[in-house]
Protein backbone atom coordinates (compact mmCIF):
# COMPACT_ATOMS: atom_id res chain seq x y z
CA UNK A 1 0.00 0.00 0.00
CA UNK A 2 1.22 3.07 -0.81
CA UNK A 3 0.14 7.02 -1.49
CA UNK A 4 0.76 8.48 -5.00
CA UNK A 5 4.31 10.26 -3.63
CA UNK A 6 5.23 7.51 -1.84
CA UNK A 7 9.10 5.86 -2.10
CA UNK A 8 8.18 2.11 -2.39
CA UNK A 9 11.32 -0.18 -1.57
CA UNK A 10 11.05 -3.70 -3.10
CA UNK A 11 12.26 -6.36 -0.40
CA UNK A 12 13.27 -10.20 -1.02
CA UNK A 13 13.16 -12.07 2.10
CA UNK A 14 15.27 -14.84 2.85
CA UNK A 15 14.20 -17.81 5.19
CA UNK A 16 10.85 -18.68 6.16
CA UNK A 17 10.93 -18.99 9.86
CA UNK A 18 9.39 -17.16 12.58
CA UNK A 19 10.72 -13.78 12.08
CA UNK A 20 10.50 -13.85 8.69
CA UNK A 21 7.22 -14.48 9.22
CA UNK A 22 6.74 -11.24 11.52
CA UNK A 23 8.39 -9.14 9.14
CA UNK A 24 6.89 -9.97 6.35
CA UNK A 25 3.07 -9.55 7.98
CA UNK A 26 4.54 -5.83 9.11
CA UNK A 27 5.72 -4.94 6.00
CA UNK A 28 2.04 -5.38 4.35
CA UNK A 29 0.39 -2.72 7.28
CA UNK A 30 -0.68 -0.27 5.79
CA UNK A 31 1.88 2.49 6.85
CA UNK A 32 -0.75 5.18 7.21
CA UNK A 33 -1.80 3.62 10.27
CA UNK A 34 1.11 4.49 12.12
CA UNK A 35 1.40 7.98 10.29
CA UNK A 36 4.25 6.90 7.45
CA UNK A 37 3.15 8.31 3.80
CA UNK A 38 6.92 9.16 2.48
CA UNK A 39 7.39 5.57 1.92
CA UNK A 40 6.29 2.12 1.50
CA UNK A 41 6.53 -1.72 0.85
CA UNK A 42 6.52 -4.16 -1.89
CA UNK A 43 7.37 -7.88 -1.04
CA UNK A 44 8.84 -9.02 -4.08
CA UNK A 45 10.75 -12.71 -3.28
CA UNK A 46 10.69 -14.97 -0.72
CA UNK A 47 13.97 -16.95 -0.62
CA UNK A 48 13.65 -20.88 1.24
CA UNK A 49 15.84 -23.85 0.91
CA UNK A 50 12.79 -25.47 -0.62
CA UNK A 51 10.57 -23.88 -3.38
CA UNK A 52 7.53 -25.40 -1.21
CA UNK A 53 8.97 -23.58 2.03
CA UNK A 54 8.56 -19.98 0.33
CA UNK A 55 5.02 -20.70 -1.38
CA UNK A 56 4.09 -22.00 1.56
CA UNK A 57 4.75 -18.67 3.25
CA UNK A 58 4.11 -16.86 0.63
CA UNK A 59 0.24 -18.63 1.03
CA UNK A 60 0.10 -18.50 4.47
CA UNK A 61 1.26 -14.82 5.40
CA UNK A 62 1.64 -12.54 2.21
CA UNK A 63 -1.91 -13.35 1.46
CA UNK A 64 -0.93 -15.64 -1.00
CA UNK A 65 -0.10 -13.02 -2.99
CA UNK A 66 0.39 -14.55 -6.87
CA UNK A 67 3.00 -11.19 -7.91
CA UNK A 68 5.19 -12.44 -4.65
CA UNK A 69 8.09 -15.01 -6.41
CA UNK A 70 8.50 -18.63 -4.08
CA UNK A 71 12.28 -19.46 -4.98
CA UNK A 72 14.28 -22.68 -3.76
CA UNK A 73 17.56 -20.72 -2.67
CA UNK A 74 18.61 -17.64 -1.57
CA UNK A 75 20.62 -17.43 -4.21
CA UNK A 76 18.10 -16.83 -6.70
CA UNK A 77 16.53 -13.73 -4.31
CA UNK A 78 20.19 -12.08 -4.64
CA UNK A 79 19.96 -12.69 -8.02
CA UNK A 80 16.34 -11.03 -8.57
CA UNK A 81 16.37 -7.87 -10.48
CA UNK A 82 13.30 -6.72 -9.08
CA UNK A 83 14.57 -7.19 -5.11
CA UNK A 84 16.21 -3.73 -4.01
CA UNK A 85 17.11 -4.79 -0.54
CA UNK A 86 17.39 -8.06 1.41
CA UNK A 87 15.97 -8.95 4.31
CA UNK A 88 18.05 -11.83 6.51
CA UNK A 89 16.09 -13.76 9.29
CA UNK A 90 18.68 -16.78 9.24
CA UNK A 91 20.45 -18.27 12.45
CA UNK A 92 23.07 -15.90 13.42
CA UNK A 93 25.81 -17.49 12.23
CA UNK A 94 24.87 -17.82 8.76
CA UNK A 95 24.14 -14.08 8.60
CA UNK A 96 27.48 -13.51 7.43
CA UNK A 97 27.59 -15.33 3.98
CA UNK A 98 23.89 -14.40 3.49
CA UNK A 99 25.19 -10.97 3.71
CA UNK A 100 28.22 -11.29 1.92
CA UNK A 101 26.34 -12.80 -1.10
CA UNK A 102 23.11 -10.41 -0.93
CA UNK A 103 26.01 -7.68 -0.92
CA UNK A 104 28.16 -9.42 -3.49
CA UNK A 105 24.71 -9.31 -5.76
CA UNK A 106 24.43 -5.63 -5.64
CA UNK A 107 21.65 -5.58 -2.61
CA UNK A 108 21.01 -3.56 0.32
CA UNK A 109 20.61 -5.20 3.08
CA UNK A 110 18.85 -5.40 6.77
CA UNK A 111 20.17 -8.30 8.90
CA UNK A 112 18.80 -9.54 11.66
CA UNK A 113 20.36 -9.45 15.47
CA UNK A 114 22.93 -10.81 16.19
CA UNK A 115 24.28 -9.56 13.44
CA UNK A 116 26.98 -12.09 12.50
CA UNK A 117 29.09 -14.86 14.77
CA UNK A 118 31.69 -11.99 15.61
CA UNK A 119 32.94 -8.06 15.35
CA UNK A 120 35.74 -9.86 12.59
CA UNK A 121 32.37 -10.90 10.36
CA UNK A 122 30.91 -7.57 10.80
CA UNK A 123 33.73 -5.50 9.98
CA UNK A 124 34.43 -7.25 6.96
CA UNK A 125 30.67 -7.09 5.47
CA UNK A 126 30.61 -3.28 6.36
CA UNK A 127 33.66 -2.45 4.48
CA UNK A 128 31.95 -4.59 1.56
CA UNK A 129 29.08 -2.48 1.67
CA UNK A 130 30.49 0.52 1.90
CA UNK A 131 32.91 -0.37 -1.26
CA UNK A 132 29.59 -0.84 -3.10
CA UNK A 133 28.17 1.60 -2.38
CA UNK A 134 25.29 -0.27 -0.33
CA UNK A 135 23.22 0.06 2.80
CA UNK A 136 23.95 -2.14 5.15
CA UNK A 137 22.15 -2.38 9.17
CA UNK A 138 21.48 -5.03 12.04
CA UNK A 139 17.51 -5.38 12.30
CA UNK A 140 17.44 -3.70 15.85
CA UNK A 141 14.24 -2.79 15.26
CA UNK A 142 13.55 -1.45 18.89
CA UNK A 143 15.59 1.47 17.88
CA UNK A 144 12.78 2.75 15.89
CA UNK A 145 9.87 2.11 18.05
CA UNK A 146 7.82 5.61 18.79
CA UNK A 147 8.79 4.68 22.89
CA UNK A 148 12.37 4.40 22.30
CA UNK A 149 12.31 7.49 20.19
CA UNK A 150 10.16 9.01 23.19
CA UNK A 151 12.17 8.00 25.98
CA UNK A 152 15.52 9.42 24.19
CA UNK A 153 13.93 12.93 24.11
CA UNK A 154 12.68 12.32 27.68
CA UNK A 155 16.72 11.29 28.90
CA UNK A 156 18.24 13.57 27.27
CA UNK A 157 16.67 17.12 27.51
CA UNK A 158 18.08 18.02 30.97
CA UNK A 159 16.28 17.66 33.52
CA UNK A 160 17.62 13.82 34.57
CA UNK A 161 21.10 15.27 34.44
CA UNK A 162 23.60 12.39 33.31
CA UNK A 163 23.08 8.69 33.83
CA UNK A 164 24.68 6.54 36.14
CA UNK A 165 23.49 2.86 36.52
CA UNK A 166 21.39 0.77 33.65
CA UNK A 167 20.05 -2.67 34.73
CA UNK A 168 18.45 -4.55 31.88
CA UNK A 169 17.47 -8.24 31.35
CA UNK A 170 15.77 -9.91 28.47
CA UNK A 171 14.98 -13.58 29.29
CA UNK A 172 12.68 -16.48 28.05
CA UNK A 173 12.18 -20.15 29.26
CA UNK A 174 12.89 -21.70 26.10
CA UNK A 175 12.13 -25.02 27.58
CA UNK A 176 15.73 -26.48 26.53
CA UNK A 177 15.05 -30.01 27.98
CA UNK A 178 12.56 -30.65 25.41
CA UNK A 179 14.41 -29.03 22.09
CA UNK A 180 15.94 -30.84 20.06
CA UNK A 181 19.67 -30.69 19.58
CA UNK A 182 19.43 -29.24 16.49
CA UNK A 183 17.60 -26.27 17.52
CA UNK A 184 18.89 -22.50 16.78
CA UNK A 185 19.14 -21.78 20.89
CA UNK A 186 20.71 -25.24 21.49
CA UNK A 187 23.25 -26.02 18.44
CA UNK A 188 26.49 -24.15 18.39
CA UNK A 189 26.98 -24.64 14.84
CA UNK A 190 23.95 -21.69 14.62
CA UNK A 191 25.62 -19.55 17.40
CA UNK A 192 23.34 -21.07 20.21
CA UNK A 193 22.84 -20.15 23.42
CA UNK A 194 21.44 -16.90 25.38
CA UNK A 195 24.18 -13.90 24.77
CA UNK A 196 23.29 -13.79 20.99
CA UNK A 197 19.91 -14.39 20.93
CA UNK A 198 18.37 -12.18 23.53
CA UNK A 199 21.81 -10.39 25.00
CA UNK A 200 21.30 -7.97 22.04
CA UNK A 201 18.12 -6.39 24.10
CA UNK A 202 19.55 -5.60 27.47
CA UNK A 203 22.79 -4.19 25.72
CA UNK A 204 20.52 -2.15 23.36
CA UNK A 205 19.52 -0.11 26.16
CA UNK A 206 23.17 0.03 27.58
CA UNK A 207 23.93 1.58 24.43
CA UNK A 208 21.22 3.98 24.20
CA UNK A 209 21.07 5.37 27.60
CA UNK A 210 24.72 5.44 27.60
CA UNK A 211 26.33 5.22 24.23
CA UNK A 212 24.18 7.22 22.63
CA UNK A 213 23.67 9.93 25.51
CA UNK A 214 25.43 13.46 24.49
CA UNK A 215 27.49 13.66 27.79
CA UNK A 216 29.11 10.27 26.61
CA UNK A 217 30.19 12.14 23.06
CA UNK A 218 29.99 8.86 21.58
CA UNK A 219 33.02 7.27 23.37
CA UNK A 220 33.51 3.39 23.36
CA UNK A 221 32.96 1.33 26.27
CA UNK A 222 35.99 1.32 28.92
CA UNK A 223 35.50 -1.65 30.22
CA UNK A 224 33.07 -5.33 29.21
CA UNK A 225 32.87 -7.73 32.21
CA UNK A 226 31.28 -11.27 31.77
CA UNK A 227 30.17 -14.27 32.78
CA UNK A 228 28.30 -17.53 31.61
CA UNK A 229 26.71 -20.55 32.87
CA UNK A 230 26.31 -23.43 30.34
CA UNK A 231 23.93 -25.23 29.35
CA UNK A 232 24.48 -28.93 30.18
CA UNK A 233 22.59 -30.10 27.04
CA UNK A 234 25.57 -28.62 24.72
CA UNK A 235 27.46 -26.13 26.06
CA UNK A 236 26.11 -23.02 25.03
CA UNK A 237 25.44 -20.07 27.34
CA UNK A 238 22.03 -20.80 29.15
CA UNK A 239 22.55 -17.84 31.73
CA UNK A 240 24.77 -14.86 31.11
CA UNK A 241 25.39 -11.79 32.81
CA UNK A 242 28.09 -9.00 31.64
CA UNK A 243 28.61 -5.14 32.92
CA UNK A 244 29.67 -2.54 30.31
CA UNK A 245 31.43 0.57 31.85
CA UNK A 246 31.52 4.28 30.18
CA UNK A 247 34.08 6.24 32.42
CA UNK A 248 35.96 8.45 29.60
CA UNK A 249 33.47 11.23 29.78
CA UNK A 250 30.27 9.52 32.06
CA UNK A 251 30.52 7.62 35.11
CA UNK A 252 28.76 5.29 34.46
CA UNK A 253 27.73 1.35 34.36
CA UNK A 254 25.30 -0.99 32.81
CA UNK A 255 24.70 -4.40 34.25
CA UNK A 256 22.96 -6.50 31.90
CA UNK A 257 21.99 -10.51 31.88
CA UNK A 258 19.98 -12.88 29.66
CA UNK A 259 18.47 -16.28 30.34
CA UNK A 260 17.37 -18.99 28.59
CA UNK A 261 16.19 -21.22 31.16
CA UNK A 262 14.08 -18.67 32.80
CA UNK A 263 11.61 -16.15 32.44
CA UNK A 264 12.31 -12.65 32.15
CA UNK A 265 13.18 -10.20 35.20
CA UNK A 266 10.39 -8.43 36.29
CA UNK A 267 11.82 -4.69 36.32
CA UNK A 268 12.35 -4.77 32.74
CA UNK A 269 15.01 -2.35 32.39
CA UNK A 270 15.98 0.61 34.34
CA UNK A 271 18.62 3.49 34.02
CA UNK A 272 19.07 5.85 37.00
CA UNK A 273 20.07 9.57 36.25
CA UNK A 274 21.65 11.93 38.88
CA UNK A 275 17.90 13.20 39.45
CA UNK A 276 15.58 10.55 38.46
CA UNK A 277 14.94 7.11 37.11
CA UNK A 278 13.19 5.73 33.93
CA UNK A 279 11.97 2.20 34.01
CA UNK A 280 10.81 0.55 30.93
CA UNK A 281 7.92 -1.77 30.95
CA UNK A 282 9.01 -5.74 30.04
CA UNK A 283 9.28 -7.32 27.07
CA UNK A 284 12.07 -4.92 26.60
CA UNK A 285 12.66 -5.64 22.85
CA UNK A 286 8.45 -4.45 22.27
CA UNK A 287 7.97 -2.37 25.74
CA UNK A 288 4.38 -1.18 25.50
CA UNK A 289 5.26 1.58 28.13
CA UNK A 290 7.70 3.40 30.30
CA UNK A 291 7.53 5.66 33.81
CA UNK A 292 9.85 8.75 34.54
CA UNK A 293 9.98 9.59 38.15
CA UNK A 294 12.07 12.83 38.64
CA UNK A 295 13.99 13.10 41.89
CA UNK A 296 14.22 16.40 44.33
CA UNK A 297 17.53 17.10 45.64
CA UNK A 298 16.86 14.74 48.36
CA UNK A 299 16.00 11.92 46.31
CA UNK A 300 12.24 11.88 46.69
CA UNK A 301 9.93 11.47 43.76
CA UNK A 302 8.40 14.77 43.28
CA UNK A 303 6.85 14.09 39.62
CA UNK A 304 6.07 10.81 37.89
CA UNK A 305 4.80 10.30 34.43
CA UNK A 306 3.75 6.52 32.51
CA UNK A 307 3.89 6.94 28.52
CA UNK A 308 1.73 3.79 26.33
CA UNK A 309 2.20 3.16 22.99
CA UNK A 310 0.16 1.07 20.87
CA UNK A 311 0.28 0.76 17.27
CA UNK A 312 -0.86 -1.52 14.41
CA UNK A 313 1.49 -4.42 13.62
CA UNK A 314 3.99 -5.89 15.61
CA UNK A 315 6.51 -3.34 15.17
CA UNK A 316 8.91 -4.54 12.95
CA UNK A 317 7.94 -2.51 10.37
CA UNK A 318 9.86 1.11 11.78
CA UNK A 319 13.17 -0.36 11.24
CA UNK A 320 11.65 -1.28 7.41
CA UNK A 321 10.19 2.56 6.92
CA UNK A 322 13.74 3.34 7.96
CA UNK A 323 15.68 1.12 5.92
CA UNK A 324 13.14 2.43 2.89
CA UNK A 325 14.20 6.18 4.21
CA UNK A 326 17.62 5.21 3.70
CA UNK A 327 18.16 3.51 0.86
CA UNK A 328 15.85 6.31 -0.76
CA UNK A 329 18.11 9.12 0.15
CA UNK A 330 21.23 7.09 -0.80
CA UNK A 331 22.43 6.64 2.90
CA UNK A 332 24.63 3.98 3.33
CA UNK A 333 23.59 3.68 6.89
CA UNK A 334 20.62 4.71 9.51
CA UNK A 335 22.02 7.63 11.72
CA UNK A 336 19.77 6.28 14.48
CA UNK A 337 21.34 2.55 14.52
CA UNK A 338 24.59 2.97 12.53
CA UNK A 339 27.26 0.78 11.78
CA UNK A 340 29.56 1.70 15.44
CA UNK A 341 26.81 0.72 17.33
CA UNK A 342 26.36 -2.70 15.54
CA UNK A 343 30.36 -3.11 16.38
CA UNK A 344 30.12 -2.11 19.57
CA UNK A 345 27.56 -4.38 20.39
CA UNK A 346 29.48 -7.37 18.65
CA UNK A 347 32.62 -6.59 19.94
CA UNK A 348 31.01 -6.89 23.60
CA UNK A 349 29.39 -10.18 22.59
CA UNK A 350 33.37 -11.51 21.53
CA UNK A 351 34.71 -9.92 25.11
CA UNK A 352 31.78 -12.23 26.77
CA UNK A 353 32.10 -14.84 25.00
CA UNK A 354 35.83 -14.71 25.57
CA UNK A 355 35.79 -14.72 29.55
CA UNK A 356 32.46 -17.36 29.72
CA UNK A 357 34.58 -19.05 27.54
CA UNK A 358 32.24 -19.53 25.11
CA UNK A 359 34.39 -21.42 21.70
CA UNK A 360 31.71 -21.86 18.57
CA UNK A 361 32.96 -24.87 16.79
CA UNK A 362 35.78 -24.47 14.49
CA UNK A 363 34.50 -23.37 11.05
CA UNK A 364 31.56 -22.06 12.16
CA UNK A 365 33.21 -18.12 12.35
CA UNK A 366 34.00 -17.03 8.64
CA UNK A 367 36.39 -14.74 9.63
CA UNK A 368 38.54 -13.81 13.32
CA UNK A 369 37.36 -16.74 15.37
CA UNK A 370 36.79 -15.58 19.38
CA UNK A 371 38.61 -17.78 21.87
N1 LIG B 1 14.02 -9.12 15.71
C1 LIG B 1 13.34 -10.01 16.41
O1 LIG B 1 12.35 -9.71 17.06
C2 LIG B 1 13.76 -11.43 16.37
C3 LIG B 1 14.93 -11.78 15.76
N2 LIG B 1 15.33 -13.08 15.71
C4 LIG B 1 16.60 -13.39 15.03
O2 LIG B 1 16.25 -13.97 13.75
C5 LIG B 1 17.09 -15.06 13.45
C6 LIG B 1 16.24 -16.30 13.19
O3 LIG B 1 15.43 -16.57 14.32
P1 LIG B 1 14.02 -17.36 14.16
O4 LIG B 1 13.21 -16.78 13.09
O5 LIG B 1 13.43 -17.43 15.52
O6 LIG B 1 14.55 -18.79 13.75
P2 LIG B 1 13.76 -19.98 13.05
O7 LIG B 1 14.47 -21.21 13.41
O8 LIG B 1 12.30 -19.88 13.31
O9 LIG B 1 13.96 -19.69 11.49
C7 LIG B 1 15.22 -19.66 10.90
C8 LIG B 1 15.08 -19.91 9.40
O10 LIG B 1 16.36 -19.84 8.82
C9 LIG B 1 16.46 -20.74 7.74
N3 LIG B 1 17.64 -21.59 7.89
C10 LIG B 1 18.66 -21.66 7.00
N4 LIG B 1 19.58 -22.51 7.40
C11 LIG B 1 19.16 -23.02 8.57
C12 LIG B 1 19.70 -23.99 9.46
N5 LIG B 1 20.87 -24.60 9.22
N6 LIG B 1 19.01 -24.27 10.55
C13 LIG B 1 17.84 -23.66 10.81
N7 LIG B 1 17.28 -22.74 10.02
C14 LIG B 1 17.93 -22.42 8.89
C15 LIG B 1 15.19 -21.56 7.71
O11 LIG B 1 14.39 -21.06 6.66
P3 LIG B 1 14.28 -21.85 5.27
O12 LIG B 1 14.04 -23.28 5.61
O13 LIG B 1 13.15 -21.23 4.61
O14 LIG B 1 15.55 -21.67 4.51
C16 LIG B 1 14.55 -21.29 9.05
O15 LIG B 1 13.16 -21.31 8.98
C17 LIG B 1 18.08 -15.17 14.62
O16 LIG B 1 19.29 -14.54 14.26
C18 LIG B 1 17.40 -14.44 15.77
O17 LIG B 1 18.29 -13.82 16.66
C19 LIG B 1 14.52 -14.07 16.19
C20 LIG B 1 13.32 -13.79 16.79
C21 LIG B 1 12.86 -12.43 16.96
O1 LIG C 1 14.85 -11.15 19.00
C1 LIG C 1 14.25 -11.82 19.81
O2 LIG C 1 13.25 -11.26 20.49
C2 LIG C 1 12.30 -12.03 21.12
C3 LIG C 1 12.79 -13.34 21.64
O3 LIG C 1 11.70 -14.12 21.96
C4 LIG C 1 13.63 -14.04 20.60
O4 LIG C 1 14.16 -15.25 21.10
C5 LIG C 1 14.72 -13.17 20.14
O5 LIG C 1 15.41 -13.77 19.06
Amino acid sequence: MSSDQSYVLRWGIISTGRIAMDFAKDLLVDPATRGTTDVAHKIIAVGSRSTESAQKFIDAYINGDQSVKAYGSYADVYADKNVDAVYIGTPHTLHYENALEALNAGKHVLCEKATTSNAGELKALLKLAKEKNLFFMEALWTRFHPLTLELKKVAEEGTLGDPVVVHADLSADFHTEDLPLTHRMLDPQLGGGALLDLGPYPMFWCMLALYEHPSNKQARPTSVVGSMVKSKITDVDACTSWTVNFTEHLQAQAVLSCSMTAQTAPFGATIRYKNGIITVKPPIFQSPSFTVQYFDKHGDVVREETKTFKYVGGGWHYEADEVARCVRDGKLESELWGHEKSIVMMETFDKVRRQGKYVLPQGVEKVGRVQ
